[in-house]
């Protein structure tokens, strides 16, 4: 999928660039890497004509829950995605290619990476987007918690990746602490000259749930929720 000249290269090494060779002579494929691409449509895109945010995160989280419910073989639910940092808009037009795997699963839980990059069909350029980490959570069963199986990392970025989801399964958690910490504490507030009350920034909006805002399990999934919060942070913003 990628261009031949250096510059078309991602500056890191990306799932599909390196193929690991089995003993066997096969090919490796990691065997939850789902693979999703989208031609961005009008429709996609928002007031400014590039793909809106909540659009790309509804795809990224839909491209995760396959990849997790592939490895766990059970219903999942997006727990949290870590923080993103989108590098680049993208145009109506350009190709969207998301990759997901699973980088390690815990008990009911699992890492799943996500990698977005942004194609020009034209030219075969390719640039990063973005790259996120979500958590995933198999969905009890009637047994109770599920017990998820363990990934095997086979090549060296896997294990890579292998060790740094402990570590940032370690930081997610303490943050949640920290967070529901700061929330529960009464902080004291500072008055500023010409300052905007928060209260004119409020928006608030009420979505009733239908069936296009629903996925494969016939529930509200985390990238539609992560579409409509950014609706109207946009607006808030405005
Ligand atoms: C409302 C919506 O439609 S949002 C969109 C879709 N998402 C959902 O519906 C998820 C809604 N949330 C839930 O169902 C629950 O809060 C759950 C399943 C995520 C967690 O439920 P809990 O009662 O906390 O379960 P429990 O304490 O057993 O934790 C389950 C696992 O989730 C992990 N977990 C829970 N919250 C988080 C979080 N915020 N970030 C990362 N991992 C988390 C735990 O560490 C645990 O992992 P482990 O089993 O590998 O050790």
């Amino acid at each position: 999928m990628l261009g031949n000249s250096s510059e078309n290269k991602p500056p890191f090494a990306d799932y599909n660039t390196k193929l690991f060779i089995k003993k066997s002579g096969e090919v490796y494929r990691n065997p939850t890497q789902v693979q999703m691409s989208q031609i961005v449509l009008p429709c996609h895109a928002n007031h400014c004509g590039e793909l809106s945010v909540g659009q790309l995160l509804k795809w990224m989280d839909s491209t995760a829950c396959l990849s997790a419910e592939r490895h766990s073989g059970v219903s999942c639910v997006t727990a949290s995605v870590d923080d993103i940092n989108f590098e680049h808009t993208i145009e109506v037009g350009k190709v969207v290619n998301i990759t997901a795997k699973v980088n390690r699963a815990f008990t009911s839980s699992m890492e799943v990476g996500i990698l977005v990059m942004c194609e020009d069909l034209y030219t075969s350029h390719q640039w990063k987007v973005c790259r996120a980490f979500a958590t995933f959570v198999a969905r009890r069963t009637e047994a109770g918690k599920v017990q998820l199986k363990q990934v095997i990392p086979h090549t060296q970025m896997e294990q890579m990746e292998y060790s740094l989801a402990a570590e940032r399964r370690r930081m997610r958690l303490i943050h949640a602490e920290i967070i529901t910490d700061l929330l529960s504490c009464k902080c004291q507030t500072q008055e500023y000259k010409d300052a905007v009350p928060a209260e004119r920034t409020r928006v608030e909006s009420v979505e009733l749930v239908l069936p296009p805002h629903a996925n494969h399990q016939v529930s509200t999934f985390g990238g539609q929720i992560m579409a409509w919060m950014e609706n109207v942070a946009t607006i808030a913003a405005r």
